[in-house]
């Protein structure tokens, strides 16, 4: 799986899929950016008149509840049913679901109308979306009720999905396979969006590969590194803006021999090979 991966990430700058984003207003700009870095083309687009025919001349779509609308509900609800239709991957990030009921209610909505193919949240976000108690202040994580393998495992069964729990160990699964990653490093949570990133990316992967496992995989795992990668180009004095700017490099510039090299992905606790 490691090799399939590591080819993946050389392949999807070859394919440069497109990747149609209904998203938030704060990151919209820094994911339009992760998705090129990551060797995809971005395209924001949510106005109800043009979302499905844009979905449609795309590789995945990415759908983002930071910023939602009456308006925005209504585009995501058109463009995925049209990914649904045309067997286009969706990626789902719950952005502070948990937090106020229109984000529950409207989540709950949305996925009762379609589905989706891959959730990225963070841990309280997703542990919302089954109805396990969780403390989600505003779009950071809080404090949750059960371990967070359980919680992936049951969001991925109850949504048939592949589901993405990023935080210090990222919990990879499709509701029988678990996948942890252990990249990254405390800074990715002081820059807003990183997670909303990881999401654009990981449609990038997932546009471009045949397994969505591997997808995900290669996604959560391309941000922790280079976040890791990024920390460790700091000079003393040098905070969270130089940090941001890293992180691009970084992602821009990060090889699939260098992420064969430094990933750290474990399937329960056996290196994979
Ligand atoms: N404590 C931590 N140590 C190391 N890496 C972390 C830690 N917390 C998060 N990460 C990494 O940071 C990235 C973003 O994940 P995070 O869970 O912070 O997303 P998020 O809360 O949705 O962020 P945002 O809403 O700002 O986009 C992921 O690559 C994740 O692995
Ligand atoms: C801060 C913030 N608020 C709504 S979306 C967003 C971006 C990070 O999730
Ligand atoms: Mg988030």
């Amino acid at each position: 799986m490691k090799q399939k991966i590591s080819e993946l990430l050389k392949e999807t700058r070859e394919k440069n899929p497109l990747v149609h984003h209904i998203t938030n207003a704060v990151t919209i700009n820094d994911c339009a950016n992760a998705t090129l870095a990551a060797g995809g083309s971005p395209v924001m687009a949510d106005a109800i008149e043009e979302v499905e025919e844009m979905t449609s001349i795309s590789s995945a779509l990415v759908i983002n509840f930071g910023t939602i609308k009456k308006d925005s509900l209504v585009a995501m609800e058109k463009a995925m049913r049209k990914a649904n239709e045309k067997d286009i991957p969706v990626v789902f990030d719950p952005v502070g679901v948990g937090a106020t009921t229109y984000r529950t209610k409207s989540v709950q909505w949305l996925l009762e109308q379609v589905k989706v193919t891959v959730i990225r949240g963070n841990v309280s976000e997703v542990a919302s979306l089954i109805g396990v108690e969780a403390k989600t202040s505003g779009v950071d994580a809080g404090e949750v009720g059960e371990d967070k393998t359980t919680i992936a495992k049951k969001t991925a069964k109850k949504y048939n999905t592949v589901v993405v729990i990023s935080g210090e160990i990222d919990v990879i699964t499709d509701g029988e396979r678990v996948v942890y990653v252990e990249n990254g490093h405390q800074m990715l949570t002081s820059v807003s969006g990183t997670g909303c990133m990881t999401a654009s990316i990981i449609g990038c992967f997932v546009g471009a590969s045949r397994s969505v496992l591997e997808g995900a995989l290669a996604g959560i795992s391309y941000m922790g590194l280079a976040g890791e990668r990024a920390v460790k180009r700091l000079k003393e004095g040098e905070g969270v803006g130089t940090f941001k700017i890293n992180l691009f490099d970084e992602l821009s510039t990060l090889t699939n021999t260098v992420w064969e090299k430094e990933v750290k992905m474990y399937e329960a606790k056996q290196p994979i090979l």
